[in-house]
Formats: C-alpha cells, sequence, structure tokens
C-alpha cells in the first residue's frame, strides 16, 4: 500500500514533537506533523515555560526585601506588567522558532492546520487535502475543565493569565491542584490579593499530608486567603468585577475568576471514535505499555492518554515510540519513581509514596527535619523548610521523598537518581553531607520521628 508518510503526528507539543523529530531525523522515517495553534504545545506556549518565568518574575519583591534585611539600599518599585509581558511574548516567539528549527532540521513535514482521523491510516488536514500513513501518533494534549454553573462564561483559565492586558487587583482561584496553587502564589507575589477555594477538605491533595499541611501555612502567611470545602454555586457581573456566590451562603466581588480545575484531553471531534479507537474515562486515549491503542497502527502519547501529565513524561513516550516503531531499539516508557515539583512558594517537589500511601503497603519509618533556612532566618523571615524521607522497614529502601523548600525541584531531581538505584536509608546516610545547605539535611536525619 502506498502511503504519504511513514508517520503522521497530530500536535506539536512535547511529546508529538520529541517523537517527530526521533523518527525523522534519526530513523530516517517520513514524517508529516500537524499543530492547529502554535508550535511547542502547552509546555512552551501556555504551561510550564511562561509559568515558570512567571514564578521568577514574581519572587523579586521577597528577594528585595531580604535585600534591605542583609543591609543593601534598595528600593523597590512596582512591577512593569506590559514590560513583563512583552518580554516574555518575545521569548515564547523565540522558542517557537527553535522548535519549528527543530522540525526543519529533522526532515518533518509541517502543516499549520487542525487534522482529524479518519481512518487507521489517514488524516483529513483542515483546508482539505488528506494524508495517508503507516502510523498516526494522537499527541493532542488537553485543555482546561470548568464545570458547568451559572456564569461559568465568565471565568478565566491558566490559557487567560499569561494574555491579561493588565493584573487585576483581586483574583478568586478555583481549585487546589497544581495549576490554582501555583497561580495564587505568582499572582501574590506580583501583588494581586488573592483568594482560593478548593472544592474538598484539602490542597494537593495526590500529595503527603505533612508536606503539603506546611506548604498551605506558608501560603496563608503570605497573604493568600485560602479556604478548603467551598464550593462556587454562581457567578455574575457586578461592577467592573464578578459576584461569587457559594453553596454555604458566602458571597463577595473580584476583579477576576480563575478556574483551575483539571483538564480534558482534545479528542472531541477528532474522529478516532470513527477510526475504531474506544475512548475512555472523560475522552483519554486507551493506550498499552507500547503507547499502542486498539487499532495497531494508530499510537498515542502525552497528556491525551490516560497517564502522568507532564512534560518530561510526554517527552519520554514520543521519544520511546519512535525507537520502538523505526528505530531497532523496542522500549517501553518508565512511569515509576517520577519525580515532580509544585512551583508554589516554598516550591514542593516529591518522588515516590506519600507516608499515608506508604503506611498501606507495611511498616515503614518516617525521617522528617523542619527548620528555619539560614538565608531567610538571618533576613527575619519565619518561613521553614521541611525534608521528608518514607523508608521501608523491612528493605531499608527510600520509598519517597518530599521536599518544601526554596529550589525543591532541583534537589528532588538528585533525590530521584539514587531512589530509581534503590538506595537505601542506610546508603543516604553514608553520603557525606554539603555544608551548609539545606539538602544536607537528606543525609543527617538520624532517628525516625515515627514508625507505623
Ligand atoms: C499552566 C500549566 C503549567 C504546567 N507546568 C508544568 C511544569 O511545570 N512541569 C511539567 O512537567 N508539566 C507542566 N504542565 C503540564 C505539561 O504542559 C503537559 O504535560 C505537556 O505539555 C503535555 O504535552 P503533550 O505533547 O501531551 O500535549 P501538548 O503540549 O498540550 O500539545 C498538544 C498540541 O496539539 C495541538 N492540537 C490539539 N488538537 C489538534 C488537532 N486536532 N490538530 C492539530 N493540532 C492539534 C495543540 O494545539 C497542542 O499544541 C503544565 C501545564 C499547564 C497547563
Ligand atoms: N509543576 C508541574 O509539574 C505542573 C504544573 C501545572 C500543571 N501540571 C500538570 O497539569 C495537570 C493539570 O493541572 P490542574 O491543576 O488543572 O489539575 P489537578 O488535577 O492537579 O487539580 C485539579 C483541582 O481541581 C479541583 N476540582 C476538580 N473538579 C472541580 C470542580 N468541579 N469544582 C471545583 N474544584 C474542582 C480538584 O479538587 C483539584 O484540586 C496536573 O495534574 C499536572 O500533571 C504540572
Amino acid at each position: 500500500m502506498d502511503f504519504d508518510y511513514d508517520l503522521f503526528v497530530i500536535g506539536g507539543g512535547s511529546g508529538g514533537v520529541r517523537a517527530a523529530r526521533i523518527a525523522a531525523g534519526e530513523h530516517g522515517a517520513r514524517v508529516g506533523l500537524a499543530e492547529e495553534y502554535r508550535m511547542g504545545g502547552t509546555c512552551v506556549i501556555r504551561g510550564c515555560v511562561p509559568k515558570k518565568l512567571m514564578v521568577f518574575a514574581s519572587s523579586f519583591p521577597v528577594a528585595m526585601a531580604d535585600a534591605q534585611a542583609y543591609g543593601w539600599q534598595v528600593t523597590a518599585g512596582g512591577l512593569d506588567w506590559g514590560a513583563f509581558r512583552a518580554k516574555l511574548d518575545a521569548e515564547l516567539d523565540r522558542l517557537e522558532k527553535a522548535y519549528r528549527g527543530g522540525l526543519s532540521s529533522a526532515g518533518v513535514t509541517v502543516h499549520d492546520c487542525r487534522a482529524t482521523v479518519v481512518d487507521a491510516h489517514t488524516v483529513h488536514l483542515a483546508g482539505g487535502t488528506t494524508v495517508r500513513a503507516k502510523h498516526i501518533l494522537v499527541a493532542v494534549g488537553g485543555r482546561p475543565f470548568v464545570p458547568s454553573f451559572p456564569g461559568s462564561e465568565h471565568v478565566l483559565t491558566s490559557n487567560d493569565i499569561f494574555k491579561l492586558d493588565a493584573l487585576p487587583g483581586s483574583v478568586l482561584i478555583v481549585g487546589g491542584g497544581y495549576i490554582a496553587c501555583e497561580f495564587a502564589c505568582i499572582l501574590a507575589g506580583l501583588g494581586v490579593k488573592v483568594t482560593q477555594f478548593q472544592r474538598s477538605a484539602r490542597i494537593l491533595k495526590e500529595f503527603d499530608e505533612e508536606a503539603v499541611d506546611l506548604v498551605a501555612e506558608d501560603m496563608k502567611a503570605q497573604g493568600i486567603d485560602l479556604h478548603c470545602g467551598v464550593v462556587v454555586s454562581g457567578i455574575e457581573p457586578e461592577g467592573a468585577g464578578f459576584r461569587v456566590t457559594c453553596i454555604d451562603g458566602r458571597s463577595d466581588v473580584f476583579d477576576k475568576v480563575i478556574y483551575a480545575t483539571g483538564r480534558v484531553p482534545n479528542t472531541d471531534g477528532l474522529g478516532l471514535e470513527a477510526a475504531g479507537v474506544v475512548l475512555g474515562k472523560g475522552g483519554k486515549v486507551p493506550v498499552d505499555g507500547w503507547s499502542q491503542t486498539a487499532v495497531p497502527s494508530i499510537y498515542a502519547v502525552g497528556d491525551v492518554t490516560d497517564r502522568i501529565q507532564l512534560t518530561p513524561v510526554a517527552i519520554r513516550e514520543g521519544h520511546a515510540f519512535a525507537d520502538t516503531v523505526f528505530g531497532a531499539t523496542p522500549r517501553q516508557p518508565d512511569h515509576d519513581l517520577v519525580a515532580s515539583a509544585v512551583f508554589t512558594r516554598p516550591e514542593l517537589a516529591t518522588v515516590g509514596l506519600t507516608e499515608e500511601a506508604a503506611r498501606a503497603q507495611g511498616p515503614i519509618e518516617v525521617y522528617v527535619s523542619s527548620f528555619k533556612p539560614m538565608r531567610s532566618g538571618f533576613a527575619g523571615r519565619a518561613d521553614r523548610v521541611l525534608m521528608k524521607l518514607v523508608v521501608c522497614k523491612d528493605t531499608r529502601r527510600v520509598l519517597g521523598c518530599h521536599i518544601v523548600a526554596p529550589e525543591a525541584g532541583e534537589m528532588i531531581q538528585m533525590v530521584g537518581i539514587a531512589m530509581k538505584m534503590g538506595a537505601t536509608k542506610e546508603d543516604f546516610d553514608r553520603t557525606c553531607a554539603v555544608h551548609p545547605t539545606m539538602a544536607e539535611e537528606l543525609v543527617t536525619m538520624r532517628k525516625p520521628v515515627r514508625t507505623a
């Protein structure tokens, strides 16, 4: 059978771009890729990258206050949001160009349009053409989910934050996951009055409770008006802002309301069902360990699948797919012990099991050190950091590590390597400390604070 391409990738985000580049550039496949919006996808255009730059932007008021406390004569002015946004836009343009350059030098043919699946080997491109490919990779990612309720049309999502013409005076953020907590801290750091409503009893409910308690305490200490167990029932415009009413009767007006209540896969109208792929819960694409769907020529990677929604995971899945199908090195992506960080202030970073999950598996020892770090302590700030190891009593292996601290994301990357190698508590202990650092506590905690 004649095909236009060996591989057609739908979606130019983290997973799709990596798969296309490896299949074409390293394995010589004829690859086409369709992207309907901007090359780079969520991570580059409206996720990790602009978010992290906003995290940096929001960190300067505290840094300036610290500088003053250390004796520097600095006067903090206000943020010029317009100037920041212009630089941010230019940086995203630069990155998008670099992504396009990478695809072009690998020999990938890019189609700047929406693509839909017609059958197991056929893709329809908006504009009217149809292409045939031996393999199709679905890497369409997801988009913000907003529940439906009276007034839900008035809310913003994470996509809109990067495009605000001006910073609002006050915001309500609804949700308690990664995105809600990160933007609560970012906006508070930028000087916005932030209120946060979480529906359930805790924020960041997938994370270690003790670690999250410290993050929540710190978020409140920096002025975020955080409330759990609150459900919004309606929103209506009032003056220049919006009146938000909740089922417990509370009611208040905010300049903007931002919903960060999870993400849904971009599979609506994609044509997968017609091609024989039965979609899973919430429209996610079910795949096996090779990222293959029930239709053998159709594969899927990244947020559109029912796995872990993180950029490095999407990249690994795309790379493993390309090596498996077009290279001579079949391998499955490894989803075990994936470290991640929530870029709140302070950061929360984690790898492995929470204390709660580990307890359910068998006897454990828990090592915790929580203290005032030297840098902020000297500046007179009350912030505390937390280093926590969850250890299996029988095998002595470190099952989980949880860090709440500035730059926790940088630290957990290294702990992840040790844990992936199967490090025991005694391996941590025989590693000499780097002094004076916060991370030295990870190798100097001698006695468990509790066992279970
Ligand atoms: C605000 C925010 C912050 C985040 N921060 C982090 C972080 O700090 N660290 C981290 O690891 N992860 C983070 N993530 C998650 C991360 O961005 C995603 O896990 C990752 O981008 C998923 O990659 P993907 O390739 O699956 O999909 P995406 O990157 O979403 O790419 C999918 C692409 O497909 C395109 N597309 C969709 N449908 C079609 C179609 N029919 N035809 C053509 N093109 C189509 C879309 O336009 C998009 O460009 C964040 C996400 C958000 C929203
Ligand atoms: N730093 C990072 O690595 C990073 C940052 C941002 C996003 N991400 C990825 O993106 C994914 C999506 O992030 P997210 O924060 O949107 O989702 P999430 O799943 O982390 O959190 C969703 C939150 O919304 C709440 N919620 C869900 N439905 C609701 C409803 N109907 N009403 C009120 N509240 C509701 C949930 O209780 C939860 O707190 C994350 O799971 C993560 O994998 C990663």
